[in-house]
């Protein structure tokens, strides 16, 4: 269980994420949205350990995250940043490895290579591995990065009797439709195997679709959290986005969507 406490986090004496409790348990892939600057990144951060909240605690297992060493973190936790930059020239299968050889590890790279491999089959890119990164597309950059975080946990997997944890800051933003379903499909894999995952997303139907929790975070704060039908609210999303948002839901499955308001004008 990955824990927010109460948390807050100022900078320039701005609080840019208030009183945030949210808990996050093995098994539901819990989807943040909210409009920009709502304070999804930071919460993100903070729950990566990568920002230190400036009020409350975030709890791993109940562990004050901050005291956990970074190796223990590595091979239990991977993120998916909003961008990483980089510019050597790695190949494809370099830069996925790089996930998996976090000191402590302990494992033979035939393990390692076989977890890149796989990873770099479950996002689409089989074929792709002596590519140089810095030549791929901005789409096929975005599924080597959520291979890189499937790679790391699934190399640390052997010895590991707790959940890993997956924490992905909008991993689809450069993704066309059906990779987009792809790689969320393959982050539900892994839920439904008991990880925990947290996706921070911006299309609100792909976030309905694929999201057991919805986060809504307006302002820093949680607006709303629950399901699809507890958030999707028109009254809600239209005062949190500043704009007239209509909900329908789709006769066949009951799946809630947004239309954008032009599309219906
Ligand atoms: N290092 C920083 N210094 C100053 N302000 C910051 C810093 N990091 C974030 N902010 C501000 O905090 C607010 C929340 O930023 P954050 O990146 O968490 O938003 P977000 O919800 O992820 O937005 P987006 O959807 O645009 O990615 C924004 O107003 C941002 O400008």
């Amino acid at each position: 269980m990955l824990e927010c406490r109460n948390v807050s986090y100022d900078i320039k004496g701005r609080t840019i994420v208030e009183e945030v409790n949210v808990a996050l348990a093995p098994g539901r892939l819990n989807v943040v949205i909210g409009p920009n600057g709502a304070g999804k990144s930071t919460l993100l951060k903070l729950l990566t350990g990568e920002l230190k909240p400036s009020f409350g605690q975030i709890l791993l297992d109940g562990v004050e995250l901050g005291s956990i060493s970074a190796a223990s973190l590595a091979a239990r936790r991977a993120v998916v940043a909003q961008s990483t930059h980089l510019s050597f020239p790695f190949s494809v299968i370099e830069v996925v490895l790089l996930g998996a050889t976090v000191p402590g590890f302990g494992q033979p790279s035939a393990v390692r290579l076989v977890a890149a491999y796989r990873a770099l089959e479950d996002v689409g890119l089989s074929g792709f591995e002596d590519r140089i990164y810095t030549q791929l597309s901005g789409g096929e950059r975005q599924r080597v990065h959520v291979a890189r975080a499937l790679c790391q946990l699934s190399s640390a997997e052997n010895n590991r009797t707790e959940a890993p944890i997956l924490l992905l800051d909008e991993p689809t933003s450069n993704l066309d439709l059906m990779h987009q379903v792809k790689v969320l499909n393959e982050v539900r894999r892994r839920v439904a195997q008991g990880w925990v995952a947290l996706a921070v997303l911006h299309d609100l139907n792909l976030a309905a679709a694929f999201a057991d929790t919805m986060i809504l975070m307006s302002q820093g704060r949680i607006t709303a959290a629950g399901n699809t039908d507890e958030v999707f609210r028109d009254d809600l999303l239209s005062a949190v986005y500043r704009c007239p948002v209509t909900t329908n839901v789709v006769g066949k499955t009951g799946q809630r969507f947004v239309l954008p308001p032009t599309a219906r004008m």
